[in-house]
């Protein structure tokens, strides 16, 4: 069931559903204060969001249908304007593992934020807490590396463009590393594109601060999922001293964002998936793949140079990959992608370009505070020709108000707030509001807290 027209949650009007996930619904919508577009993602709350299930496909439209339904019923009760208090941001960045657990949708939103600093991550603005679902407002971007690659063929004829945006993927990743995260889910639709070119990395709803990860455990798309969480050979996996006890060692997470890393290299040059899956049961390509790696160079086709640095990336044992420093010197100084076509010959990046694809800030921005990238729509008045046309109350903040406020069933004690403009006037906002404040104290408290490229 979609949304009816002009349905707002405080002052962002929802003008067309963009995604469909595991564990939520993403909507494109303007705040009608600044005209400014944003990305909203409703994630269900409570979900129990297990870094070990691979969600079936089945399942994923079944909760996603059945948040559509709520939201839908929602907006309905609410004569299509919810109200909702604003999450604060820090005290979702500070959550700990403990929090998690009583509230494990907040993880995904804690991780992105503690590195949406970086400039090739996409910015949570707000987050806010509804009855059933919590809405995270991004930046909004027009694009996504999938159908850029795919339906633009947009990269197999500018090497320069290929290192560009596969570096500023790696710095970002890079930046997550650096700060204790695991994306665990990298793949084309996960990044996105502005119109200039930059890539910005989202959806952190499996990544981990789990530093090892247990070996077989199937986490993120097949295509772009390392060896090692679909069949990693047990005979393989060394055994460590620990107070006497052997104690088995876990694979480490971020080699397993390396493969994935390598996986996107080939989509962005030979626009093909090597494999369907690194599974030799399963995957014919992969596992001739793992009797001899050459194979690669009789099925995609690559240059010598770039043969030599996949085979270092793609190792099945996740200890013997190259580190990501180095893929991103490599990448920089090589000269060729492919052995034919116009990625036969690229340009070396010289220091100061490489660099500045690699900077976790841009240039123009130096500090590293969350960066102002919301697209503004081109209509000069935000309610002018949107898809949803506004009703004549749509300016009129004391109008009425969704009851959803008052039944706020969380007990969490996160920080919340309702922000000035959306409505400071209103008794019942007033009213919720002071209940916030006892759950700010108890915060205090708590301390809390495929589709694929075509064969
Ligand atoms: N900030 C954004 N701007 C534009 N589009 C976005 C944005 N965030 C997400 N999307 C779109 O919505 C899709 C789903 O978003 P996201 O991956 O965060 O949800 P998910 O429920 O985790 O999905 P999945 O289960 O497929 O990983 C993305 O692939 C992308 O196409």
């Amino acid at each position: 069931m979609m949304l009816s027209n002009n349905c707002r949650i405080n002052s962002y009007l929802i003008t067309s559903q963009i995604g469909e996930g595991a564990y939520g619904l993403v909507y494109r919508a303007v705040d009608i204060r600044t005209d400014k577009e944003y990305a909203i993602k409703a994630v269900v709350q409570n979900c129990s969001v297990s870094n070990e299930i691979l969600v079936n496909e089945g399942e994923m439209y079944k909760n996603s249908a059945k948040l559509q339904r709520k939201l839908a019923k929602l907006f309905k009760e609410s004569k299509n304007v919810v109200r909702v208090p604003s999450i604060d941001l820090k005290s979702i960045e500070d959550m700990s593992e403990e929090d998690f657990e009583k509230l494990p949708h907040y993880k995904e939103i804690s991780l992105h934020l503690r590195v949406h600093r970086h400039k090739n991550i996409v910015t949570i603005h707000e987050v806010l807490q509804s009855t059933i679902c919590t809405f995270i407002v991004m930046d909004y971007y027009p694009t996504d590396l999938f159908t850029s690659i795919v339906e633009n063929k947009h990269f197999v004829t500018n090497g320069l463009l290929v290192k560009k945006v596969f570096l500023q993927i790696c710095s970002a990743i890079s930046y997550c590393h650096d700060h204790g995260i695991y994306h665990c889910d990298i793949k084309p639709e996960n990044l996105l594109l502005d119109t200039d070119d930059n890539v910005f990395l989202c959806d952190f709803g499996l990544s981990t601060t789990s530093t090892y990860i247990r070996p077989n455990v199937c986490i993120g798309s097949s295509y772009y999922m390392p060896p090692e969480r679909i069949s990693f050979d047990n005979g393989k996996i060394s055994f460590s001293k620990s107070k006497g006890h052997k104690v088995k060692k876990f694979c480490p997470s971020c080699n397993g964002d390396l493969w994935s890393l390598g996986i996107i290299l080939i989509n962005l040059t030979c626009i093909r998936n090597p494999w369907l899956k690194a599974d030799k049961s399963e995957d014919n390509t992969y596992y001739y793949f793992t009797k001899d790696p050459n194979i690669l160079k009789q099925i995609l086709p690559l240059s010598g140079d770039f043969y030599s640095l996949l085979s270092k990336i793609l190792q099945v044992n996740p200890k013997n990959r190259i580190g990501l420093q180095e893929v991103m010197k490599e990448v920089s100084s090589i000269t060729s992608f492919t052995n034919k076509g116009p990625l036969s010959k690229v340009p070396p990046l010289p220091k100061s370009v490489y660099e500045r694809f690699t900077s976790p800030v841009d240039s123009t921005n130096k500090s590293l505070s969350p960066k102002q990238y919301s697209h503004v729509r081109k209509s000069s008045k935000a309610h002018n020709n949107l898809p949803y046309t506004s009703s004549s109350d749509e300016d009129d903040d004391s109008g009425s108000r969704s009851g959803s406020l008052g039944t706020l069933d969380t007990d969490t004690g996160l920080h919340s707030s309702f922000t000035s403009t959306s409505c400071e006037s209103d008794n019942e906002c007033s009213k919720i509001s002071s209940k916030f404040s006892l759950f700010e104290k108890k915060f205090n408290e708590l301390h809390m807290s495929s589709s694929s490229l075509t064969d």
